[in-house]
């Protein structure tokens, strides 16, 4: 007993005294490599673009922002007089680009010089090794670019066209029964749609246990990517350091990731057995590999894709969802217009699909409208620079992160006059058609921009059109018939810009429109 107690003492012991070591080493290098960077940055090749002074050693650490930083950014660069914000923060150097002409020239025109990602330390340790929208640019990375450019290009997502009106239609269904519960027929929509087209996985409510497994995995992951969540982003030789708070975490993390693998894979397999599986891209995967066979690698390829689509498509999908909801209560003459355009091109009611697109082009003005005042990820996701580069004057170093703002951006005086206010009709020419401004530029930029584009401009205009054409959403009135205004709150936190839930009532337009939402329960309604 007493043997085992000293021997537990000595271990811990050596392990403290370890950490210590490994602590202090790691510290001293740091510095050292801080002040060889202040010294660089003097000495630089041009003058680097304008930003907030830097302190010495640290930088601008403690300046950058976490919440609500794309306005940060955007008031900086009102401050300096330049669309280009440099800072420098423990040795990361990040630009942000405010305007859309300097998005264009440096991540489309130049994009092989800024198609890298900054380098994620805890990846790896939070299991999400499978996510490629985070990978550097490289061999892997365009491996799994090519598979799910096979699965989500223009001429392939037509295959996704009735998974998608069956769950657009499951979601009007969710309305009419309980329309007060919006938020959650917006996150069930979102999250069951990738669910369904990459494996055929039908949600069955939001406890389903691979949505439980990646609702957690993905609040993990906000933590530990935090700025000051996790010191391993800072000093990656403490990812080797065990019992930390980052190593029980990250524990979890790696858990939860498999449990999101395991689930629909397995329901997949399952209902392949019994031949009730429904088409989707790992399925079509798997019926290959059983007929013609298949490797290991690609096997690893097409399930990595699947993951990735589905993080990458849950959380922006259902930020713009909330946002169209918010801005059609807000603005009720919009609401009147699309309907009446959608009433004088119909007809007689019946319910949208994907061929009355290029007929409804304020339904579509409304879509471009909303990703440009609450672009889902106001920052997209930061780039690299592979090599130096020089730009308006000024020295761009290699190894920058460079993060569009998308806010900044789409509040350009000069482009948006009156860039605050929601106006669908600033895409719409005298005539009525729809202008040629259709780069929407929530989807990022060059050769990393968003890869779902096309499936999720799909589902938004679905989405958008069905709302309007079945249901008005008004804000709700007190006992006297005043109107009570709804909560106009947006929350950036990490990368997603959320909107805070509002209550409104949403009621169908006639009997007729509540009679075509009631005939799709037909179609199955899974929730
Ligand atoms: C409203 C919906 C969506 C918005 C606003 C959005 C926006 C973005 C943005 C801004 C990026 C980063 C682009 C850059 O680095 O310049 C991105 C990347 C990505 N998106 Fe989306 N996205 C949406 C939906 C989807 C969907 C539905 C899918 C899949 C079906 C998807 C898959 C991806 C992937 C895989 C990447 C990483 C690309 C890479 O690094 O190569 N996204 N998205």
């Amino acid at each position: 007993m007493l043997t085992e107690t000293i021997a537990d003492l000595t271990s811990s012991s050596t392990i403290a005294v370890t950490y210590t070591i490994t602590a202090t080493i790691t510290t001293i290098v740091l510095l050292i490599a801080l002040h060889i960077n202040n010294i660089r940055r003097s000495t630089s090749k041009g003058p680097l673009p304008p930003g907030p002074k830097p302190r010495y050693l640290i930088g601008n650490a403690l300046e950058i922002p976490f919440l609500n930083a794309s306005r940060r950014y955007l008031e900086w660069a009102t401050e300096f007089g330049s669309s280009l914000v440099y800072l420098e923060a423990l040795g990361n150097k990040i630009l942000i680009l405010n305007s859309y002409e300097d998005a264009e020239e440096l991540l489309e025109s130049r994009t092989r010089i800024y198609c890298d990602r900054p380098v994620v330390h805890t990846l790896d340790m939070l299991g999400w090794d499978y996510n490629f929208a985070l990978y550097p640019y490289g061999e892997q990375w365009r491996a799994h670019r090519r598979v799910s450019h096979q699965a989500l290009k223009p001429e392939a997502t037509h295959k996704y066209h009735p998974i998608q009106l069956k769950k657009v239609h499951n979601m009007m269904l969710g309305l009419l029964d309980t329309p007060e519960r919006f938020w959650e027929h917006s996150k069930m929509l979102s999250i069951s749609l990738p669910l369904t087209t990459m494996y055929g996985y039908e949600v069955q409510s939001l406890d389903d246990p691979a949505v439980l497994a990646a609702d957690k995995g993905a609040e993990i992951g906000q933590r530990i990517f935090a700025p000051g969540g996790s010191l391993v982003n800072v000093f990656p030789v403490l990812k080797h350091v065990p019992w930390t708070w980052t190593q029980r975490l990250a524990k979890e993390s790696r858990r939860l990731a498999a449990e999101m693998k395991r689930i629909p894979l397995e329901g997949l397999l399952k209902d392949m057995a019994n031949g009730t599986a429904t088409p989707s891209m790992v399925g079509e995967f798997m019926e290959r590999k059983q007929t013609v066979g298949a490797s290991e690698e690609e096997e690893r390829l097409v399930i990595n894709v699947a993951n990735t689509v589905y993080g990458a498509a849950a959380g922006t999908t259902m930020s713009a969802i909330n946002s169209t909801l918010y801005l059609l209560v807000t603005h009720p003459h919009v609401q009147l217009f699309a309907q009446a355009e959608i009433d004088r091109v119909f007809g007689t009611p019946r319910l949208p699909t994907f061929d009355d697109r290029g007929s409804l082009p304020y339904v579509e003005a409304i879509y471009r409208e909303v990703m440009r005042l609450y672009p889902p990820l106001p920052l997209a996701l930061p780039h690299k620079t592979v090599e130096d580069d020089w730009y308006k004057g000024y020295f761009i170093p290699k190894g920058t992160n460079v993060s569009g703002n998308i806010w900044a951006m789409n509040r350009d005086v000069k482009r948006y006059p009156e860039p605050d206010t929601f106006k669908p009709e600033r895409f719409i020419n005298i005539d009525g058609s729809l202008n040629k401004d259709d780069k929407i530029t929530a989807y990022g930029f060059g050769r990393r921009g968003c890869i779902g584009k096309h499936v999720a401009s799909d589902m938004l205009w679905l989405t958008t059109a069905t709302l309007l054409a079945c249901f008005s959403a008004r804000k709700k009135r007190d006992s006297q018939g005043n109107e009570i205004d709804v909560d106009h709150g947006y929350k950036e936190e990490g990368f997603v810009l959320l909107k805070a839930p509002i209550e409104c009532d949403i009621t169908p337009r006639s009997e007729v429109w509540k009679a075509l939402v009631e005939g799709t329960k037909d179609e199955g309604y899974a929730y």
